[in-house]
Order: structure tokens, then C-alpha cells, then sequence
């Protein structure tokens, strides 16, 4: 689907409902700073491969990709060709960029301790920061810390993450969409603001400046380790990051639950104008809904439309101010979007 294609979609999707729209065009070649191959076996030789339902094809170059991933590719397959161990039951390869940092990481059928001093020299002979994983083992070479820097209206945000993290896949509609909620919520009025799935920080560091004091959850231990550090890297010091799911937040919230992780934390010192939420594609459990329902204001960040329509259907007492469109996967089915919702009065 084009960009046209896409709006029109999220337009008659909610149609219910009245809302000032606008778009986000992306790149359209070079966009992706994650990519994710499979391996083909051929002979003696491999090729990198994508899935098209269960059946495996050869890809020769990946034009999505941006060029730091596109000029590795190359490199990689043919240093992994030459090297008979380090080809041996490689099922899968991944590659993940920043605008500063690379890594790759090598999926095996096979006990990777065995073929340890071949990666190293891999990993050495391409100065690349490398990762290698089978089944219960992991093994770095170098480093797998990526740094990431983020450029926000002239004022640039420093990231560190690894690939256990989440990240956003394009980093200009990233950047598009940080930008758009900064302006966004400029003028109105804010307090404290509440966040679930924060990830690594990626949008609650730049939102930290314009809050008073924010909350940022998120289930993953990997994310949060990392959200405190770009905490650290960014001097912020207004952020109280927590690993908890949304829903074990919610019921802390309510007091149903008491949480060690929340010894320090008083939650009713507290003033939630707004929640921010970016839940995986499923979008909120009913739990996540009933909680949103206590701000006055709701950012909805949503990779599936269709889950964020199903949601809008039990919040029907906020109005749909905007909704944004960024084209962070082109040409793919893939809608992302940025809801802004307003309790009505
Ligand atoms: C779409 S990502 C958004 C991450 C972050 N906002 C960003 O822009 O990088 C969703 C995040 O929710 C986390 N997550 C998934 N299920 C969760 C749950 N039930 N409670 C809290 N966090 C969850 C994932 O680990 C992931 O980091």
C-alpha cells in the first residue's frame, strides 16, 4: 500500500469518528535500519533468503534496507563463504544499524562455542560488532551496545540499546514522530505524564522536558537496563522508569497489588495529565483500557489500526482530536500511527 492508499484506509477505518488527519511520507528506498534474513543452502553455498509464506527465495540485495546495512551485505556473505565452519547450519542473520553504530548477529544450528575463535576472526577482519546465537548460548565479539543519536527540533537525543531491545525500524519517521508530539502537545496543559511500553526511553526522553515528573513501564528487563542508562546519557533526571507490565501497573495503581519493585515509588504523589501508550500490534488488554480511562488525556501510538479501532470502541468518552499517519514501513501493509484522544466534557 502508498502512502494515499494507506490514509484512505485509516480514514474509512474511522469514520466514526471526526478528526483532523495528516500524513508522514518516508523515503521510499533505504529506509530500514533493521533487517532480518534468512539463510539458503545451495550446494556449497549460501545466499541470504526471505520467507514468502513457507516457501524460502534467494534475495540478492535488499533496496529498504539503508545503505550501511546494503554495504555490508556483500561483504558479510562472502567473508561467511569463504569459511567453511562459519557457514555450517547458519540458519538466519540479522542486521541492525544506528546513524553511529552497526551489529550483526549470526543464528546457528550448532553449538557456537565450537567455531569461537572463527567468529572472533570474523568479527576482527570486518571491525564488525558481532553476535552469535544458538540454541541456550549467546557470544559477542566486540560489543553489542549500539549508540544512537536522535535529532529533535536542532537538539539531539543520545540512545544506547542492543538487539534485545525494541527498537523503531525507520529513524527519520522515528525522529517525524517525536517531533510531531512535541508540537503537539506544546500548548496544552501539562503536568505529570504516564507512560506503558516505554521501551528503551525512545519517546519518553524527549517528552521528559516538556513534563513535570514522568512514569515510564515496561516489561522488559533488557529495555529498562537501557532506559535507565540513556536516562544517565541524557543528564534526565525527572524519569522514574519501572519494569512491570501494564497490567501488573494497573492493578499497583489500584492497590490490588503490592509490588516490591515499587517500594520507593509513591503513586498518588502524582498528577497524570496524560498516559502514552504504544502497545505491541494486539493493542490494550481491557485492563490497559480501564486504566487510560483515569487521564484526561490519551497519546495512543499504534502499529495495527485495527486493534487501536477495536480499543477506541470501549473509550467512547474521549473525543479523536488527531490522528497521524507515518509511513514507517513503505510499500508494506503496515500502518503506523499516532492517536491523540481528549476526554469530552
Ligand atoms: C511497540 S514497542 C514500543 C517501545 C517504545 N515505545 C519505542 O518507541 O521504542 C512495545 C513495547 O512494549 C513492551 N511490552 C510488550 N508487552 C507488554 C506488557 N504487557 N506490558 C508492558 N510492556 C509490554 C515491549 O517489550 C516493547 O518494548
Amino acid at each position: 500500500m502508498n502512502l494515499d492508499e494507506k490514509s484512505s484506509y485509516l480514514k474509512e477505518l474511522f469514520k466514526d469518528f471526526t478528526f483532523d488527519f495528516v500524513s508522514f511520507a518516508s523515503n521510499t528506498k533505504s529506509y530500514r535500519n533493521k533487517l532480518e534474513l534468512a539463510i539458503f543452502h545451495q550446494d556449497d553455498e549460501i545466499h541470504y533468503a526471505m520467507f514468502e509464506g513457507k516457501k524460502k527465495y534467494i534475495v540478492k540485495e535488499c533496496k529498504i534496507a539503508n545503505e550501511k546495512i546494503q554495504d555490508l551485505m556483500p561483504l558479510v556473505l562472502k567473508a561467511l563463504n569463504s569459511n567453511k565452519a562459519l557457514k555450517e547450519r547458519l540458519f538466519g542473520v540479522e542486521f541492525l544499524s544506528t546513524k553511529l553504530d552497526m551489529s550483526l548477529t549470526l543464528l546457528y544450528h550448532k553449538d557456537i562455542e565450537q567455531i569461537k575463535t572463527e567468529l572472533n576472526k570474523f568479527s576482527e577482519s570486518l571491525n564488525l560488532k558481532l553476535i552469535a546465537r544458538s540454541r541456550g548460548k549467546k557470544l559477542v565479539f566486540k560489543d553489542e551496545i549500539l549508540k544512537q543519536e536522535l535529532e529533535i527540533y536542532n537538539k539531539k537525543y543520545h540512545y544506547v540499546y542492543t538487539n534485545e531491545c525494541f527498537c523503531q525500524a525507520n529513524t527519520y519517521i522515528n525522529e517525524k514522530m517525536i517531533e510531531w508530539l512535541l508540537k503537539e502537545l506544546k500548548d496544552e496543559k501539562k503536568r505529570d505524564l504516564l507512560e506503558l511500553y516505554c521501551g528503551y526511553g525512545n519517546f519518553t526522553l524527549p517528552l521528559s522536558f516538556i513534563f513535570e515528573r514522568v512514569v515510564a513501564t515496561e516489561l522488559s528487563k533488557k529495555n529498562i537496563e537501557f532506559a535507565l542508562k540513556n536516562c544517565e546519557l541524557n543528564g534526565v533526571k525527572n524519569i522514574k522508569f519501572l519494569r512491570l507490565s501494564s497490567e501488573d501497573f494497573s492493578k499497583a495503581i489500584k492497590k490490588e497489588r503490592e509490588f516490591f519493585r515499587l517500594r520507593d515509588v509513591n503513586l498518588d504523589e502524582f498528577y497524570f495529565s496524560h498516559i502514552l501508550l504504544d502497545p505491541p500490534r494486539a493493542g490494550l488488554s481491557k485492563e490497559v483500557v480501564t486504566l487510560a480511562k483515569n487521564y484526561e488525556n490519551i497519546i495512543y501510538i499504534s502499529c495495527n489500526p485495527q486493534s487501536l479501532r477495536q480499543n477506541l470502541e470501549h473509550l467512547k468518552e474521549y473525543e479523536l482530536k488527531k490522528l497521524a499517519l507515518f509511513d514507517q514501513f513503505v510499500d508494506t501493509k503496515h500502518i503506523e500511527c499516532i492517536a491523540i484522544l481528549k476526554r469530552k466534557v
